[in-house]
């Protein structure tokens, strides 16, 4: 239990306050432990769940660390994302808002740079970075690394990754020998841990996770179902658990693209966040998101760390994440300071394997989840609808309505049940759609027929097709190809599922061997695809 109170810790009064307005009653155990330790001046690694607190961990020490008197860059936050570091940003001002002489500053790519030379050169003591744009200001000098006494990277693992990795080292490189370097992350992988050698001196790794990365506040689901059904069950799981605000994770931006064009089609209020869209457009769907103006974020990994907001109730990987870590930093954005929250994984075939390594890596276990029967989502529907009408029955005043009612019954000789039937259906709509049946992997293994082809249905063999991953190529335009090379006309070739980077189609037996020969490394709109003869190995 964490006994620590935000009086035990060596903090001024302006930030004790700021926290208490802010609604912090205790410092969280990641808090408790490196706040200590990083004031004495040491460097820090610091792992903790999603949701609990790394942010303020990390700001109250720099607040407390720099001097308000003294105008110049005194601390450095990098973070990946543009989104993240507005957020980091805000955090910083709203601990630091009984402080006086704090400037701090966002800086981002996206934004006008011009703007953000003008407020640079208004004295700037804390920064808070994307790392490409913080180096576009070192190095037009608008930006001065010699007072630097402290550099944080939040997300840590993911800033010393790839992708990163260099522009860290430059950055970094640029501030004083004697600066103190501070990590934090919920994920920090053995490899990465290594790398963080080359930037600490003895530093102090405070880990706060229990056996699980996971915060255990989040009830976590995985749901068996092909893409082609994905669509339906993500609604049907939105209607039945009717969560406050969702995000539902692509792995491409195309695809969140594609989701959000459907969800507004049936009528929900989703948005997309990615990375090919304007910096201007990224910020109004962060502010409607947060404001609630639409309740469903469908992002790419762009999302996936960091973010806090509020209500997410829940968290949908619509595509399973390539990465373990990403499963961690995703499902986390739910459950957050403690309250409660839900994710739902969709998985199929093969993609159980990826699971399984998640879970391995989590030290969890997903818990199955059934598909929502009609009957659910119309359940959910009626009684939400009949507490619309009983709310509405109770605060009365509905002398006019019933006078209607009763002369339409009387004129028309109907009943009021009969009446209430129809302006039910009328107001709920008729359930049209069919119960969705999932074919399980392994029955379709079971139906293998002799050529090799997995489950393909009678007369047909199914062929598998690899489209490499972030082509951009689309079943229509295979089925396309493949009648317009082989002449098989494209209403014979059965179904087709996309698993991501992975395609079938069905054709028809005796054209298997003319497919395979005909469509052997050939190049569709621009995309490499190479068609295969289906076979378990796949799976
Ligand atoms: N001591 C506290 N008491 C109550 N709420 C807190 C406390 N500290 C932080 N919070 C709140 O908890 C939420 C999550 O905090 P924060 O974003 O810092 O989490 P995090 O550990 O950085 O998570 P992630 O790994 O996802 O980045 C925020 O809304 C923050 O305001
Ligand atoms: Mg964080």
């Amino acid at each position: 239990m964490n006994t620590i109170k935000f009086e035990d810790l060596p903090i001024s009064d302006d930030i004790k306050k700021a926290i208490s307005d802010m609604g912090f009653e205790e410092p969280s155990p990641i808090q408790a432990q490196s706040i200590p330790v990083v004031l004495s001046g040491k460097d820090v690694i610091g792992q903790a769940q999603t949701g609990t607190g790394k942010t303020a961990a990390f700001s109250i020490p720099i607040l407390e660390t720099i001097n308000p008197e003294d105008k110049s860059l005194q601390a450095v936050v990098l973070c990946p994302t543009r989104e993240l570091a507005i957020q980091v940003s805000k955090e910083i001002r709203k601990i630091s808002k009984y402080m006086h002489g704090i400037k701090t500053l966002p800086i981002y790519g996206g934004q006008p740079i011009d703007r953000q030379i003008k407020s640079l050169k208004g004295g700037v003591q804390i920064v808070i970075g994307t790392p490409g744009r913080v180096i576009d200001h070192i190095n037009r000098k608008t930006l001065k690394m010699d007072n630097v006494k402290m550099v944080v990277l939040d997300e840590a693992d993911e800033m010393l990754d790839m992708g990163f990795r260099e522009d860290i080292e430059t950055i970094i490189s640029r501030t004083p020998e004697d600066r103190q370097t501070v990590f934090f992350s919920a994920t920090m992988p053995k490899g990465i841990l290594e790398l963080t050698k080359a930037y600490q001196k003895n530093p102090e790794h405070i880990k706060v996770v229990r056996k699980e990365l996971t915060v255990p506040n989040i009830k976590q689901y995985y749901i068996e179902t092909r893409s082609a059904n994905k669509l339906e069950v993500l609604c049907r799981l939105i209607d039945v658990y009717n969560p406050k605000l969702s995000v539902v994770f692509c792995n491409t931006k195309r695809g969140s693209d594609e989701l959000v064009s459907e969800l507004q089609a049936r009528g929900y209020f989703a948005d997309a966040l990615h990375g090919d869209l304007k910096q201007t457009q990224r910020d109004i769907v962060m502010d409607k998101f947060r404001g609630g103006t639409i309740d469903i974020l469908v992002a790419t990994d762009v999302a996936a760390r960091g973010i806090d907001v509020d209500d997410v109730e829940a968290v949908f990987n619509y595509d399973l994440p390539q990465d373990e870590e990403y499963y961690v930093h995703r499902i986390g954005r739910t459950g957050r300071a403690g309250r409660e929250g839900i994710s739902f994984s969709f998985v199929f075939g093969k993609e159980m394997r990826k699971m399984k390594d998640i879970e391995r890596y989590t030290k969890t276990k997903l818990i199955k989840h059934g598909i929502p029967s009609i009957a659910d989502v119309e359940e959910k529907k009626v009684s939400a609808f009949f507490k619309e009408v009983k709310s509405t029955m109770e605060q009365g005043k509905l002398t006019k309505q019933m006078q209607w009612l009763e002369t339409f019954c009387q004129e028309e000789d109907y009943s009021t049940v009969d009446v209430a039937a129809a302006l039910l259906k009328l107001a709920l709509g008729e359930e049209l759609k069919e119960e969705i049946v999932e074919e399980k992997p392994r029955q379709r293994r079971e139906a293998r027929s002799k050529d090799g082809s997995t489950g393909a249905q009678e007369g047909m063999a199914r062929l598998f097709i690899n489209v490499g991953r972030n082509q951009r190529v689309q079943a229509k335009d295979i089925l396309g190809a493949i009648a317009g090379e082989v002449g098989i006309p494209g209403k014979l070739i059965g179904t087709i599922d996309i698993y991501d980077k992975y395609t079938f189609v069905e054709v028809p037996k005796q054209n298997a061997k003319k497919v395979l020969e005909k469509m052997k490394d050939i190049k569709i709109k621009g995309n490499k695809i190479n068609i295969e003869k289906a076979n378990n190995k796949r799976r």
